[in-house]
């Protein structure tokens, strides 16, 4: 039996919870070894002193959080997971740098830990070397990450393919953000009537933005997944140094909430319009495209210009788009598919936890 803990059961976590239950009450799959044990949000942390299996999460919030089985705080959690028989993943679905510094000490008490969240893998790299080091061993603990990059598409899982068979990346470049994505493939198009500002509310409502939507906007989520594929590659990437363009409007970048950004941003609606119009006048369209430079360290995070018949200018809704030219893929290898939303970040770790799974013997899906 895999216990799974998760830390921050919002969106995605929600989601994932969700498609345990399904998987597991699917005839087909019932023997799947995977039961939650743990729930925590910013509010309150609770480990089951039941074992729940996925048959019993249609009440895992009531069933969990509202249990006896509270614990006091983060070390106590842990400490607790840390004493379960058998193989114990905790799950991150936060966007929380508190938590990503967490892993070190979960991988050091022998847990697994399973995350779509960027920041243990994109800020300083000396964390993400110890996180590294500490899931080197073949007796694990482990460490998956799919959905960081490209939510449940292949990209990291091809990208360590790639490197761990002696291949040399050339250049990894393309459409990183499902946000960003489908932002411009509604708003930078010939004879678009939607306005930037409504757009992006769209992309919020239909889960595809961070938390405040100004972390897609300004570049740094395409950064740290540039700099999460770059580091993967053996490039040591920071984002603090990596040149990226931040398309937020000035007077928006300090407000206080994403609330006040959201409401604020129709003002700037003809700024957006203007840079639009003056790429179409052009025979272009506008797109936001990350690229990792594996020979000339010229690795980038930009808007850019693109006739309409290039292969990024034809994605639709949040597709994401990736390239990976290498020495054996002269003509890219391309990965293209919807890389935001619930349920496709939701199936980039759940395929982790399967992967977990299988790899340490509590049985495969
Ligand atoms: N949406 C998408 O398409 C994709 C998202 N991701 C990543 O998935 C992660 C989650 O995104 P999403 O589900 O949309 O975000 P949400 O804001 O919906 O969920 C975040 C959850 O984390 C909890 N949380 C926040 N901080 C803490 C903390 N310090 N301790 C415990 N719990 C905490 C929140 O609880 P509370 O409400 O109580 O604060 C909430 O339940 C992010 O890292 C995001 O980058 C990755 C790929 C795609
Ligand atoms: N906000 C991100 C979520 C996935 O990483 C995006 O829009 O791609
Ligand atoms: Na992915």
């Amino acid at each position: 039996m895999l216990n799974v803990a998760i830390v921050g059961p919002g969106l995605v976590g929600g989601a994932l919870l969700e498609q345990l239950a399904a998987h597991a009450q699917s005839p087909r799959f019932a023997s799947l070894p995977i039961s939650v044990v743990g729930l925590i949000n910013s509010k309150k942390m609770a480990i089951s002193t039941k074992s729940f299996t996925a048959q019993d999460l249609d009440q895992w919030k009531t069933a969990i959080l509202g249990s006896s089985a509270v614990v006091a705080d983060l070390s106590q959690f842990t400490d607790s997971l840390a004493v379960l028989k058998g193989s114990t993943a905790v799950v991150d679905c936060t966007s929380s740098d508190t938590i990503a510094e967490l892993y070190p000490l979960w991988l050091s008490k022998g847990l697994h830990v399973v995350t779509p969240n960027k920041k243990g893998f994109s800020n300083d790299i000396s964390l993400f070397r110890k996180i590294q080091q500490l899931s080197a061993s073949p007796k694990g603990p482990v460490v998956y990450h799919e959905a960081t990059v490209g939510a449940g598409l292949p990209i990291l899982s091809t990208l360590n393919d790639l490197v761990r068979t002696g291949d040399k990346i050339v250049k990894i470049e393309g459409i990183f953000s499902g946000t960003l994505s489908y932002l411009f493939n509604n708003f930078s198009i010939p004879g678009a009537t939607q306005k930037f500002s409504e757009c992006v509310s769209v992309a919020k409502s239909s889960g595809y933005t961070e938390p405040d939507p100004r972390d897609d906007l300004n570049g740094m989520d395409v950064a740290r997944k540039v700099t999460i594929l770059g580091r993967v590659a053996g490039l040591d990437l920071s984002i603090d140094t990596l040149p990226v363009e931040n398309i937020v409007p000035e007077e928006l970048r300090g407000v206080s909430s994403a609330e006040e950004f959201m409401s604020r941003l129709p003002e700037f609606d003809e700024h957006f319009k203007k840079l639009n119009d003056e790429a179409l006048a052009s025979g272009s369209v506008l797109r936001y495209v990350g690229m990792v430079d594996g020979v000339n360290s010229q690795s980038s995070v930009k808007l850019a210009r693109y006739a309409r018949d290039h292969p990024f200018a034809s994605l639709k809704g949040s597709d994401n788009i990736i390239a990976f030219t290498t020495e054996r893929f002269p003509n890219p290898l391309i990965i293209q598919g919807a890389g935001a939303g619930a349920a496709v970040t939701a199936f980039g770790i759940f395929a982790d936890l399967i992967k977990v799974c299988e790899r340490f013997g509590t049985g495969s899906a």
